[in-house]
């Protein structure tokens, strides 16, 4: 691995997404001249928003949640100027079918406890369902387990958790922020999120919820970047990189153009990285690298939107207890620009399950519909103005045990070129935080690289109350 040239003063970013930003911005922010290169029209990647041609609305392609502990995404908001574009929930309610309603919320109890008062009087766990909970989630207070080769699944059984706490507790929380099946799931990440949003602080488990389109959001970012004087290629796919024979620089080719540039950050899927990673020359590491890239794999998600005559709901967000459908969003409340819009627009979201991807549009409204009339009878009345589904066949990178192993850097095999992206080494799982971390750390390489080293990587939010003693 080299050290680099130490003359790096342009920087192509390949890649819209999270982490392409996260790596622009701050590299922009110190002085760099950053070429930031996109595929589509927009930027946000696996993060945003578009003019649906069926329904003539702008939609997100899903949902996106973050919580007070994503602190990289936080700072990327800063960074861009979206802080105030967030819109923090201090409980969130899980609903069973007939209505009845939990909400959780901290209490003045100290870490790691704080949520205890509110899990007590939690109407959707039997007595029994609670003890296990709190036995599993107290085993990740000293620590989180290396990762084994065993997976979450097996844990579960092992911690003699209940069926009613796997399928009413385990399962929301870790399909919506792990999206895969338990058996497929790392203890070690899965204890990662259960630490950070129920042990760590009551801050660090704050929900945040965009209160506008995912591509506005990440919109700031392009204004901001451009205000620095990035140039900024939109529906421009990179096919090849090649190093200049005589700059001994990097030459990257789109459909339409060729650039040089000093440094590279690749912040593009995995899947995409494979398809790049034949047009580099050969180097020590880049077997094993494409090795490695080969043995990720994917979950999807899917969205159904529905627009009502009428509103259904009096709950902005949810989590769906014993249904297909898992979580709910009344986008009308959630943003601002809807509010007196005609219908009333609420999505529903389906995480890691495989079996929902051929289904057919339709059939999906229907089972949407179908089951939000078991949790808001108002819906059996409601007219269905308009729906919409979207699916996301590779929203992402699965967890299994052993993930780690495999998860490179963003040190690569060439000198001056550098990795991001969700699914690269940044300890986190397929979020908005791990992209952004990853594009944090792809810009410190680099600027170490440039001989001008800078810390961009923000620290974990601090632990609080008896917390602070297990650090
Ligand atoms: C349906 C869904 C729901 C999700 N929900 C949440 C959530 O609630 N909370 C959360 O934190 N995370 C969520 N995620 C995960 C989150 O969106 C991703 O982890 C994150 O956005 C990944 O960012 P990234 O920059 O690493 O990759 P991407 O967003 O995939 O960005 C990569 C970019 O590279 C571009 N690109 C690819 N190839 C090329 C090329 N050859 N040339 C130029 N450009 C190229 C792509 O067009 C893309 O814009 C969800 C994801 C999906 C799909």
């Amino acid at each position: 691995m080299s050290e680099g040239n130490r003359q790096i003063e342009s920087v192509a970013v390949i890649g819209g997404g999270v982490a392409g930003l996260a790596a622009a911005q701050a590299l922009s922010d110190s002085g760099y001249k950053v070429r930031l290169i996109e595929r589509r029209p927009y930027v946000g990647g696996r993060a945003s928003s578009y003019e649906h041609p069926g329904i003539g609305e702008i939609i997100d392609n899903c949902q996106h949640l973050l919580f007070g502990c994503c602190t990289n995404l936080i700072d990327l908001y800063r960074r861009i100027g979206a802080l105030d574009k967030l819109h923090w929930f201090d409980a969130i309610t899980m609903i069973e079918p007939g209505g009845r309603r939990t909400v959780l919320s901290p209490s003045a109890l100290p870490a790691p406890w704080h949520a205890s008062p509110g899990f007590l009087k939690a109407h959707a766990f039997s007595l029994a369902d609670k003890i296990a909970i709190a036995r599993g989630l107290n085993t990740f207070i000293t620590g989180i387990p290396e990762d084994t080769k065993e997976n979450f699944y097996h844990w579960l059984i092992r911690h003699k958790q209940t069926q009613a706490a796997i399928k009413r507790f385990w399962e929301p929380v870790l399909f919506a922020a792990l999206n895969e099946e338990l058996d497929k799931t790392s203890v070690h990440y899965a204890a990662k999120v259960c630490r950070e949003l129920f042990l760590r602080s009551p801050e660090a488990g704050r929900m945040a919820i965009p209160s506008v389109p995912l591509s506005d959001l990440y919109g700031h970012a392009l204004q901001s970047l451009k205000m620095r004087g990035a140039d900024i290629n939109l529906r421009a796919s990179v096919t090849r990189i090649a190093q200049d024979d005589q700059t001994q620089q990097w030459a990257i080719e789109t459909e339409a153009e060729r650039f040089i540039s000093d440094a590279v950050i690749f912040a593009v899927p995995f899947e995409a990285m494979a398809r790049l990673l034949p047009t580099l020359p050969a180097a020590p590491g880049k077997d094993a690298l494409t090795a490695h890239v080969s043995q990720f794999s994917h979950a999807p998600i899917a969205a159904i939107h529905l627009w009502f005559d009428r509103e259904i709901t009096d709950l902005e967000h949810a989590s769906m207890l014993d249904t297909t459908i898992q979580w709910l969003f009344n986008k009308s409340k959630l943003q601002p620009q809807r509010h007196g819009q005609k219908g009333h627009y609420i999505e529903v979201v389906i995480s890691v399950l495989r079996s929902v991807i051929p289904m057919q549009r339709q059939e999906l409204i229907d089972l949407a519909v179908r089951e939000l009339a078991l949790f808001f009878p108002t819906v059996r009345e409601a007219k269905l103005l308009k729906g919409a589904v979207t699916k996301e066949v590779r929203a992402t990178f699965s967890v299994p045990p052993g993930i780690d192993k495999i998860r490179p850097t963003a040190q690569s095999p060439w000198p001056n070129i550098f990795l991001a992206g969700d699914w690269t080494a940044t300890g986190w799982p397929a979020t908005m935080e791990g992209a952004a971390r990853s594009g944090f750390l792809a810009a410190e390489a680099l600027s170490n690289a440039a001989g001008r080293p800078e810390k961009f990587l923000q620290p974990d939010l601090p632990p609080s109350g008896l917390m602070r003693l297990f650090t």
